[in-house]
């Protein structure tokens, strides 16, 4: 088993020379196998090892016990040993968390602190053979993904490293009786886990009995996922290149990539904002049903932790729900013959335009309106200028009926961020003008018109009050 090990640190480059390896030791079996192994590995490579060891404090003199075998162990054979006393009940009281959530961060914390004192970039840790079994098991009945049947990573990005990953507990049991390598039998064990427990227990034991060789099988599956998992992400690696740190993607660009690429891009493109694994397959499938629907041309698909994808037109953007609504909702009243300031948009309403006056007789500008005067205060005294609200309708120029504003918004391809800062006119009920898209047919300049009302807006440097 050792020169197993040895090669699979190699092959793996867990380790280099130099290097300062903090290992993360219980006093069970496992981590004492893995200490005496590193040990072995640094004979005849040039390695600093630091044992840390943390007193979980969760069975009275059996916790101080695994204690102390550690204290021997590294006195006896010269390696450096960090210990930490830990409240872990206390600890997992105060923040909510089950004994081992709370457990596993102050472990880790603890092993991250000796590394950044120590120059280290390595934590090994003594996951073995069957830990990798049980937690492909237990993913595959919680529900999961080929990248979730990879299992325990041998080599995590942030260097926490696990050399008797290909190891069974049998041989590491065998290995320590061999070497004569004291433990202690389940030490630092919290027994609490009943999911992991009654895994180990009761269904690897009733899984054998269909095929003897089960743990092997699994293994195996985890191995092929590691692999296909690999292959895909240098794929994705090689086209992410067009996505990165960019605000949004191209749908014409993404549309073109195949189904799997564009999940992978899209979960690549959420885990940039947010760091959020807890990611559901049934996300994404929406998320690519949609991106095949070429007709529906704007739309949002709900996120983990209040994150939308939206597609607007040739625009797909992962956003915070919580800063959807760029603009809140306005509504003032405005009064002719006044002009007014609103976030850098100047405002004018203008009446008792004569309407032989010529210059006036055609708006000059997109940003301007025309309308018929005494049409608009035949049903209203003031002008109400607000943002849209859902069901809004107008009868465009030229149209016998009314349209909804949605409909026109989409049509003339306005953003869906932009549509709340639209300026919507409303004289009584009726909406006479969307700003610069779309005015009514009803209340515009006709032969028999009077007077007239002029509105126009204009952007502005500065924000000044009315
Ligand atoms: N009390 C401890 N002190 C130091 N290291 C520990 C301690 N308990 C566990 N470890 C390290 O963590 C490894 C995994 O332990 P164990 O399987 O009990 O934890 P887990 O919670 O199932 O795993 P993980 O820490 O990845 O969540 C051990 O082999 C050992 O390297």
């Amino acid at each position: 088993m050792e020169r197993m090990i040895l090669n699979y640190i190699r092959q793996n480059e867990m380790i280099c020379r130099g290097d300062t390896v903090v290992a993360g030791i219980s006093g069970g079996a496992d981590s004492m196998a893995l200490l005496h192994i590193l040990k072995e590995f640094s004979k005849s490579n040039y390695i600093k090892i630091i044992a840390a060891h943390i007193n979980h404090n969760l069975r009275g003199g059996e916790s101080d016990l695994d204690e102390m075998l550690v204290r021997d162990y590294c006195d006896n054979n010269g390696i450096q040993l960090k210990v930490l006393s830990a409240d872990i009940k206390g600890f997992c009281a105060f923040k909510g968390l089950s004994l081992e959530e709370g457990g596993r961060i102050v472990r880790y914390n603890f092993f991250n602190l000796i590394k950044r004192r120590n120059g280290s970039v390595k934590v090994a840790t003594g996951h073995h053979k069957d830990d990798q079994v049980e937690t492909v098991l237990m993913r595959i009945i919680r529900g999961t993904g080929i990248n979730g049947l990879k299992g325990i990573d041998p080599v995590r990005e942030d260097g926490v490293i696990r050399p008797l990953l290909l190891a069974r507990k049998s041989d590491i049991l065998n290995y320590c009786h061999e070497k004569s390598i004291p433990y202690r039998h389940d030490a630092s064990n919290m027994e609490t886990d009943y999911h992991r427990n009654s895994i180990r227990h009761e269904l690897m034991p009733l899984l054998k009995k269909y095929n003897p060789i089960i743990d092997e099988s699994i293994a195996n599956l985890s191995k092929i996922a590691r692999e296909y998992e690999e292959h895909i992400t240098a794929e994705v690696d090689e086209i992410w290149h067009k996505y990165k740190d960019k605000a949004s993607i191209s749908y014409n660009e993404l549309s073109r990539e195949a189904p799997l690429m564009q999940k992978k891009v899209l979960l690549r493109k959420y885990k940039e904002i947010c760091d959020n694994i807890k990611f559901q397959h049934a996300h994404l499938e929406k998320a690519v049903e949609k991106i095949g629907d070429k007709e529906d041309t704007t739309w949002t698909v709900s996120l983990p932790n209040d994150f939308l994808l939206r597609r607007s037109y040739d625009k797909i953007t992962v956003e915070s729900k919580k800063t959807n609504r760029a603009t809140p909702y306005f509504e003032y009243k405005i009064y002719p013959g006044k002009s007014y300031v609103l976030s850098k948009i100047k405002i004018v309403v203008e009446t008792a335009l004569k309407k032989n006056d010529k210059k006036q007789k055609k708006p000059e500008k997109q940003g301007e309106f025309l309308f018929d005067y005494d049409k608009i205060i035949a049903i209203g005294e003031h002008i109400v200028l607000r943002q849209r609200k859902p069901g809004d309708r107008i009868r465009p120029l030229g149209h016998k009926n009314k349209r909804k504003i949605k409909e026109i918004l989409i049509d003339n391809k306005i953003p869906s961020d932009n549509r709340d800062s639209i300026l919507v006119f409303e004289v009584g009920n009726e909406i006479i003008w969307l700003a610069g898209i779309a005015a009514s047919e009803e209340f515009k300049v006709t032969e028999d018109t009077k007077k007239i009302m002029r509105l126009a807006f204009y952007k502005i440097q500065e924000e000044i009050n009315a």
